[in-house]
């Protein structure tokens, strides 16, 4: 039988602790005096003070093992959305995230109460592209409805996710949740937004802005996505007017998409795009293009640059409102673009032009 360990408030779970965001908070948990169990369908590193648990999210058991002792959950386990497969997302943000809910329950409602919890506290990583439809969200707030025609599986998934973990909360049987909404997470060790760009610029294809390149977009450096996940945490109680409820986290510091872009690209040697290129146009291009992968899906499986998403997030105005956060948990970014730029440049030296 696994012995049981007894829950103290400075013990936490990272699901997802594996990936960028979730290694980030768990570095900044250990600084903050916290021991962490991650659990993550890969071990990406090791570090004194992390147990640990590698295993699927929809596996109840190893999931229940990988919470004992813990009564802080941070649930920031996702598939890529590059990888545009519905049934993945199906299973690992809606069956995954129910198994974390019944397992939290599970936790609190413990036969012997040993583990004499309070409260469980679940902390999920939501998205702000929850309400992005494809079309301009300027200073969105948090009461912005749902996407009701959500563009990609990703979202459509992380839309229900939020659902279920916001109903979840329930004072009288000991679940205080949170969703915290994070838009355009970059920094160190980002698997996807450099890299991509890069990998475009590498091969001939970061010449062209989409539209006039005024469009205004929220990129948030992974520490201030952190920093907002901690005040979270630390701010959940019964009496809070955080509990059930979701919180944009952002730079406070919306920046044209294209100037972002071209930041990076310069920073790392590349030329920055020059050509302009009709919005509507090239969104056209991209869903023909979605269009007739989803066809010739059986037969050659090809993975478009140009998603209706991606052309969506380059073209349109989206950025978002975090007055809510900075009322209700008192935040503020710790990091500037402009320092988080530099930070993330200097961190991908192998990815320089010539390098
Ligand atoms: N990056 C961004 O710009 C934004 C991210 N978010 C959200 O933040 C969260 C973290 O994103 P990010 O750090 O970028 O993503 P990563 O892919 O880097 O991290 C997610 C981690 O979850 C793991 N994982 C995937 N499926 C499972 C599973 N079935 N069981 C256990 N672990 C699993 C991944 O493993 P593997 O890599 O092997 O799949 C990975 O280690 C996600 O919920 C995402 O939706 C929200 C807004 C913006
Ligand atoms: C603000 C926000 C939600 C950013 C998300 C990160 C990614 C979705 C972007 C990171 C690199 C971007 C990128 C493009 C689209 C959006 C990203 C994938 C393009 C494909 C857009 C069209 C181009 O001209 C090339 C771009 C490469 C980089």
């Amino acid at each position: 039988m696994a012995t049981r360990i007894r829950p103290s408030s400075k013990r936490c779970a990272v699901i997802g602790g594996s990936g960028f965001l979730g290694r980030h908070l768990v570095e900044k948990l250990l600084g903050k005096g916290y021991t962490v169990s991650v659990f993550d369908i890969r071990q990406s590193y090791e570090l004194p003070g992390v147990t640990f648990h590698q295993g699927d999210l929809c596996d109840k058991q190893a999931l229940l093992t990988a919470l004992q002792g813990v009564s802080l959950v941070f649930h920031c386990a996702s598939p890529a959305p590059a990888s545009d497969d519905k049934a993945l997302f199906q299973r690992v943000n809606i069956q995954g995230t129910q198994t974390v809910l019944q397992e939290c329950h599970k936790i609190y409602y413990n036969k012997d109460r040993l583990n004499s919890i309070k409260e469980m506290l679940l902390v999920l990583t939501s998205s702000a592209s929850v309400v992005f439809e494809g079309t301009d969200i300027k200073d969105g707030r948090e009461d912005l409805p749902y996407a009701k025609k959500p563009i990609d599986y990703y979202t459509e998934t992380k839309i229900e996710q939020e659902k279920l973990v916001l109903k979840a909360c329930d004072k009288e049987n000991g679940l205080l949740t949170v969703a915290i909404r994070p838009h355009g997470i970059f920094g160190p060790r980002d698997p996807q937004l450099v890299p991509i760009l890069v990998d475009t610029a590498r091969r001939g294809k970061m010449k062209f802005i989409i539209g006039d390149g005024s469009n205004l977009v929220d990129f948030t450096f992974v520490d201030n996505v952190v920093h907002g996940h901690i005040l979270a945490a630390e701010s959940l109680r019964p009496e809070s007017p955080i509990c059930g409820k979701a919180y944009h986290i952002t730079n406070d510091e919306p920046v044209r998409f294209w100037d972002f872009m071209s930041d990076i690209l310069v920073g790392l040697g590349y030329a920055a795009p020059r050509y302009h290129l009709p919005y509507t146009l090239v969104y056209g291009l991209s869903l023909l293009l979605w269009l007739l992968s989803l066809l010739l899906r059986p037969l050659v499986a090809f993975k478009p640059t140009f998603t209706p998403m991606r052309v969506a997030l380059a073209g349109t105005h989206h950025f978002y409102s975090c007055s809510r956060a900075k009322q209700d948990m008192g935040y503020k970014p710790v990091v500037g673009l402009k320092d988080g730029i530099r930070r993330t440049v200097e961190s991908y030296p192998h990815l320089r032009h010539g390098a």
